[in-house]
């Protein structure tokens, strides 16, 4: 059913909420101009009498954020081994992967992809957030790799539909739980070599329908020049296979979006390294790794860029990724589905309980 759906290939823009017209409004205890009128100014050229209040909306909606929280699901997909547990414990700081019971020493590889999905609500400075980990274990893991991105497609189909089903329903929830995948980071084997095939046809058939963030994994085990030159390698390499990763260019805003994800694109897929361990340096406590020539810390962008990913995922495009995943690979998903339904037909809440099971 969903996982046959194929996105079309001419997609929307981003319905993303245009930028703010520029106001200038002085604030109630800022002296007025020498009419005592508010020196605000509309883009159009309308001018505010006096201060009305409108840059209040901001802590409203920070008010709200912080009582509704907000939910992130991030997936991590790559062969075993690769540090995938070990570098998203390290973005958050916090043992959010894997239930530690479940997973235990006899724990063996599965025949297949499985898909299992793990939620922590994790909170700072106020603000909670429903962290859901969606790890993928078994991938890439056979002696034949043929097709095993499509039980990942699959699963990313569902959540489209089960949201989809929630919107369309007569009586909505208040809030519909999103359990759309708004991130997939995809772990490179760091061969020093090239993007094997099973890189390039998972990339290749879920780029267009889920935000793919490639990082290049255990890049410890690589010396500076052959980081570089595996760096730009598999930039190449994704160019030549025509794989758009996120940020994708089609959908910068503005030119300072693409000024700033233009640096980005060409700093990724950034080379990683991650730890659970902690060390003393310099009298600090540092994450790093302890080889025997010292320490790598995790955390200083001279050693590797886990700090330019955490920077980029976490304190600059979260909200992005999000919006990217609503405006178009769930409207993407969304369109497809209605026109080929003619029309998806309301379903009675009994049924959307059955379908969430
Ligand atoms: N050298 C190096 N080793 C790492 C790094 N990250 C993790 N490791 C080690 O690699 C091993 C596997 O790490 P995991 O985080 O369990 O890897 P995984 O990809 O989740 O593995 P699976 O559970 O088999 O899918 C552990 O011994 C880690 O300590 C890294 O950046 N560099």
């Amino acid at each position: 059913m969903s996982e046959s759906i194929i996105p079309p290939e001419v997609r929307p823009k981003p319905a993303v909420p245009a930028k703010p017209p520029h106001v200038v409004a002085p604030s109630p205890t800022a002296p007025h101009g020498p009419q005592g009128l508010g020196s605000g100014h509309l883009g159009g050229g309308s001018t505010l009498l006096g201060y009305i209040g409108i840059d209040t909306i901001i802590e409203q909606m920070r008010k709200k954020t912080m009582k509704a929280g907000f939910d992130f699901n991030i997936m991590i997909v790559g062969q075993s081994g690769l540090g995938k547990s070990t570098l998203v414990n390290t973005l958050f700081k916090s043992q959010v992967s894997r239930w530690s019971s479940a997973w235990g020493s006899e724990f063996k590889l599965p025949k297949t992809v499985e898909i299992k999905a793990v939620s922590h609500v994790i909170e700072e400075g106020g603000v909670k957030m429903k962290l859901t980990v969606i790890d993928t274990p078994g991938f890439g893991d056979q002696i034949n790799n043929e097709n095993c991105w499509e039980p990942i497609s699959k699963y990313i189909n569902e959540q489209y539909e089960k949201f989809l089903k929630e919107e369309v329903n007569i009586a909505r929830k208040k809030r519909i739980p999103d359990t759309r995948v708004h991130c997939c980071l995809y772990f490179i084997s760091p061969t020093g070599h090239s993007l094997r095939q099973l890189d390039i046809e998972f990339m290749k058939h879920l780029s267009r329908m889920v935000n793919i963030v490639p990082v290049i994994a255990k890049s410890d085990t690589m010396t500076p020049d052959e980081k570089n030159e595996f760096k730009q390698r598999v930039r190449k390499e994704l160019e030549v296979c025509g794989i758009e990763f996120y940020p994708q260019k089609e959908f910068d805003d503005d030119m300072e979006d693409k000024n700033e994800n233009d640096k980005i694109r060409e700093a990724m897929p950034f080379a990683v390294v991650g730890s659970d361990k902690e060390y003393q340096v310099n009298g600090k406590r540092v994450l790093g790794r302890k080889t025997a020539w010292g320490v790598i810390e995790v955390e200083n962008p001279n050693h590797c860029e886990f700090a330019l990913l955490r920077d980029f995922l976490i304190r600059t495009h979260l909200q992005d990724l999000k919006e990217i995943t609503h405006n178009i690979h769930y409207e993407t998903y969304r369109a497809k589905r209605l026109n080929e339904n003619g029309g998806l037909h309301p379903i009675s809440a009994n049924d959307t309980q059955e379908s969430n099971l």
